[in-house]
């Protein structure tokens, strides 16, 4: 366990600093080459498991501190242990014990005897610490306080409902591949794996369990992939039919775009700003044995890559606050500041502008974000259309949205999608 322990801290420490925990851990791993898959699958269940309840968490911790530890390495291990005392099955002297050990490491002499003191404080005052931190809505929640007075005026029945969802951990939903086999066949080759789920969109299936992609039946060879239900609507929304010319605008990793080439056979251009993520789509599309043209451009400088030849529809999943998936990626709501979110609305504003030059007569533009904050989704649309005469946004009937927002529950992450006609 010291070693996974050492390992979350390290990456907890770095998210704290202002790094993506996905980049972090993918930098860290490979460096610790000697952990068994246990001890890594220990590791990234601290991580997450440290920032999806860091508010809580860092309460604690100022509760039993006469002053703050201005020691990045020692807080955060800190974190860590009180995680794994609170969440974790593990025994709570073994936490502690490798705790002390890990401190020793680090060649502080003071922290050895701190780390000790503020965990068996812990465990001694746990219920009135556990109490005094959910008095104030950070630590109740585990999200910062501009998140949370956000969605409480954007969303005043459900906003605490959003709050708790998202600290729990994501359901694992998988989407079969509808050029190979059905839904309904491939929920039976999973029973017959022992692997249970239920069938939740036309191609999704949400599992009971999540399990590792090598066990999922013909997932090598592209017969299902892992894609949340959510973001299953998108593909089925843009109404793509054989022979189109399609546009998928902000394509990396690929899970939309493969979804697009499952339902018909189109001629996809696959476009994303990083070249790095860019090859992700290529890896996705040579499994799933599908092509697509891939592009490395700017979506809000079309002049830089685009033909000339009109789109017949367009996805554009445009970069967002990704707030409505910080079940997946509990980071986010660290790292994220109020003012983000206008930066990104200026700048999908300036994607959408651009895309809308590109797209045919007749042709249907689909907005897609995982966000759910306004200013990025119905705020962003009611402006481009004030912007735009020529373009109508149509009615979308699918029965989990209020005007176009999907918000996170048990079965899909929070999405926005609006589909607008070009006259
Ligand atoms: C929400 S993700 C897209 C997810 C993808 N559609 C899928 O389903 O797998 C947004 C993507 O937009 C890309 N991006 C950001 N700014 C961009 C721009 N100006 N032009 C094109 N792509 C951009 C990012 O690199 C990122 O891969």
């Amino acid at each position: 366990m010291i070693e996974s322990q050492r390992l979350a801290s390290t990456a907890v420490s770095q998210v704290l600093a202002g790094r993506n925990l996905n980049q972090v851990l993918q930098s860290l791993l490979p460096r610790h080459s000697l952990l068994t898959p246990q001890q890594r699958a220990a590791a990234q269940d601290m991580s997450y498991g440290t920032l999806r309840f860091y508010g809580q968490l860092r309460s604690i911790l100022d509760l039993l501190l006469q002053k703050p530890i201005q020691d990045a390495a020692v807080r955060s291990l800190l974190l860590v242990a009180l995680y794994q005392l609170q969440y974790s099955r593990s025994a709570e002297h073994a936490v502690v014990d490798h705790a002390v050990r890990a401190a020793e490491t680090l060649k502080k002499p003071w922290a050895k005897g701190l780390v000790n003191a503020v965990l068996r404080n812990f465990l001694r005052q746990r219920i009135s610490l556990l109490e005094q931190a959910a008095a104030s809505e950070e630590g109740r929640y585990s999200h910062p306080q501009w998140w949370i007075e956000k969605l409480r005026r954007q969303y005043p029945d459900d906003w605490a409902t959003q709050l708790e969802i998202n600290n729990q951990h994501p359901p694992m939903t998988l989407r079969v591949n509808a050029r190979v086999t059905s839904t309904e066949i491939y929920l039976d080759l999973l029973h017959q794996q022992g692997i249970e789920g239920q069938q939740v969109g036309e191609n999704a299936i949400l599992l009971d369990q999540p399990v590792s992609v090598d066990k999922l039946p013909g997932f090598g060879e592209g017969v299902s992939s892992v894609q949340d239900a959510g973001a299953q609507f998108a593909a089925r929304l843009l109404d793509v039919a054989d022979g189109m010319r399609v546009l998928d605008a902000c394509a990396a990793p690929g899970g939309k775009a493969a979804h697009l080439l499952e339902l018909a056979r189109i001629e996809l251009t696959a476009l994303d700003s990083d070249p790095e993520r860019l090859k992700k789509i290529e890896q996705t599309l040579q499994r799933l044995k599908l092509e697509a043209h891939c592009l490395t451009g700017n979506a809000a400088r079309p002049d830089e890559w685009w033909d000339g030849k009109p789109f017949q529809r367009i996805l554009a999943d445009v970069p967002c606050s990704a707030s409505g998936v910080v079940r997946r990626h509990p980071d986010i709501k660290w790292l994220r500041r109020e003012v983000d979110i206008t930066a990104f609305a200026a700048q999908q504003a300036e994607i959408l502008d651009a895309l809308w030059r590109v797209l045919g007569s007749g042709g249907k533009l689909l907005y897609a974000t995982c966000s759910v904050f306004a200013e990025e989704n119905q705020q962003q649309i009611a402006q481009f259309l004030v912007r735009h005469e020529d373009a109508q946004c149509l009615p979308l009937s699918l029965p989990a949205m209020k005007d176009g927002q999907l918000t996170p529950n048990l079965q899909h992450d929070g999405f926005f999608y609006a589909l607008l006609l070009k006259a």
